[in-house]
């Protein structure tokens, strides 16, 4: 897997765990010759993930909508544009082999949730992973496996996702 799709925060007032594992990882993205896909635009943990890939060699790849154009990193190798926010959402699945969430907000969990959907009805069938940094997604976790218990999710949640608890996890699952 060498094109790494990444969704992130795009606020910078988080606690310091967030930002350096997430700097860790932009790192081991570099060191090991990874492309990231995400976001593009300079804000919040995408910044952070964009700046340490770039620096240790990745190549970062920036899917920006076209009207946050004069927001894009300067991190970036090569920056694709889009018409709107739902056609950068298929453009960074597009270019992935693997789609992970770290932590964020409402714009993070709605293109992580785009591509789990678009699991579910058999359109793509990449890995997706909740990097689920200090338990920040565990009770959205906890919440998935009720509706899988009371009926609403049809598939295994295990072959919709797969969770990344540290580090070690997550590069595993990058194998
Ligand atoms: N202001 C934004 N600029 C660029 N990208 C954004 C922005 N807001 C959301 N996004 C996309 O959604 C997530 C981050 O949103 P959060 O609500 O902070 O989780 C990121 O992956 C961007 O692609």
């Amino acid at each position: 897997m060498n094109s790494i799709g990444v969704f992130c925060s795009a606020s910078s007032n988080i606690d310091a765990i967030y930002i350096d594992f997430a700097s860790a990882f932009g790192q081991w993205l570099g060191e090991n010759k990874k492309t990231l896909v995400y976001g593009g635009v300079a804000r919040g943990l995408m910044e952070v993930i964009a700046k340490s890939a770039n620096l240790a060699g990745a190549k970062v790849i920036g899917v920006v909508p076209k009207k946050l154009q004069e927001h894009a990193s300067k991190y970036l190798n090569e920056k694709l544009i889009t018409e709107n926010l739902s056609d950068r959402k298929d453009t960074i699945l597009n270019r992935s082999d693997v789609l992970i969430a770290l932590p964020g907000g409402v714009g993070t969990l709605d293109e992580v949730f785009h591509v789990i959907a678009g699991k579910y009805i058999g359109l793509h069938n990449k890995k997706v992973i909740f990097y689920n940094i200090n338990g920040y997604y565990s009770n959205l976790l906890t919440c998935l496996a009720e509706y899988k218990r009371e009926g609403f999710v049809g598939s295994n949640l295990s072959d919709l996702y797969e969770i990344a608890n540290t580090e070690n996890e997550l590069k595993m699952l990058l194998k």
